[in-house]
């Protein structure tokens, strides 16, 4: 089992991730993950588990990252798998990765639906695959465009920072539901990147409280099926500052703001803080 997949099992475990998607080139990505190590190892509290920092580079740094971040507490993730071994020319099968230490892999990505075709049933193949390999899948999930809902009276759009957020949350669980084709064990299994596609390489995140909200409502949905723990991270233009004002968010999945590793220790500091207020016992 994966440190990835050992850690997840445990409601109260804060994930704080990046992807590099594909803006750095390789020397870029060696002298990044460089830092990247540096701000994880200036940071000894990591090593109790309760934060869990990942890295998602380019598939050609995988070899080089996993062993600059080795004997670190940083999980090593990819962006994408196929899902099998054979005539698939261009692909990487999720065990590749298991042999390269990968540990999570992205699996139905906006970008992927969007730019790559990614359809429901090509997910629901890679979610398998990967789980079948030992990878945990990160599986990204998002609605397209925000929910605008109207007042009855007027038509007019109403000032809630929330509004919206059950119709993102039931499209979500849908998409969970159609990754996993209904199956709830392997559900189980699962990282949820919650990733409005509205939110994507924008200049702010989508608000704390519409965020909030849209996780405690696909919490619900999710315990029906006995998954109200799930790990679900949020992700989209988020930055040094957001974590600490969401509520019942299970970590922050990064992009471009952690381009600057500064911006990545910020994150691990709140998230540190945070799990030492939850667990003010066990920290020593
Ligand atoms: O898609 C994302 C992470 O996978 C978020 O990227 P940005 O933070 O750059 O919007």
């Amino acid at each position: 089992m994966t440190q990835l997949s050992q850690a997840s099992k445990d409601p109260g475990t804060t994930f704080v991730g990046v992807s590099t998607k594909m803006y750095l080139g390789y020397r870029d990505s060696l002298r990044w993950l460089d830092e990247l190590r540096q701000q994880v190892d200036t940071r000894p509290a990591l090593a109790a588990g309760r934060v869990v920092p990942f890295v998602i580079p380019s598939f050609p740094m995988l070899p080089a990252a996993g062993d600059i971040i080795a004997g670190s507490p940083l999980v090593l993730g990819a962006q994408n798998c196929g899902w099998a071994d054979g005539p698939w020319t261009g692909e990487l099968s999720p065990s590749l990765l298991a042999e390269l230490g990968v540990g999570l892999v992205e699996i139905g990505h906006a970008e992927r639906r969007r730019h790559f075709g990614e359809d429901d049933a090509m997910i629901a193949l890679k979610v398998r695959a990967a789980d079948g390999a030992g990878v945990t899948p990160l599986l990204c999930v998002g609605e397209e465009s925000r929910g605008t809902e109207t007042t009855p009276s007027t038509g007019a759009a109403v000032a809630d920072s929330t509004a919206g957020a059950e119709g993102a949350a039931r499209f979500v669980c849908g998409q969970i539901e159609a990754a996993v084709g209904g199956d709830w064990g392997l559900a189980a299994r699962l990282v949820i990147a919650y990733e409005p596609v509205w939110a994507i390489g924008a200049a702010e995140p989508a608000s704390a409280a519409y965020v909030s909200a849209v996780v405690r409502i696909l919490r619900e949905l999710l315990g029906a099926h006995g998954l109200q723990g799930l790990p679900v991270i949020y992700g989209g233009s988020a930055k040094p500052g957001l974590l600490p004002s969401l509520d019942g968010v299970s970590g922050l999945f990064l992009g471009r703001f952690a381009h600057d590793a500064a911006n990545f220790g910020k994150v691990l500091d709140e998230a540190l803080s945070l799990a030492a207020r939850r667990a003010p016992d066990s920290e020593h």
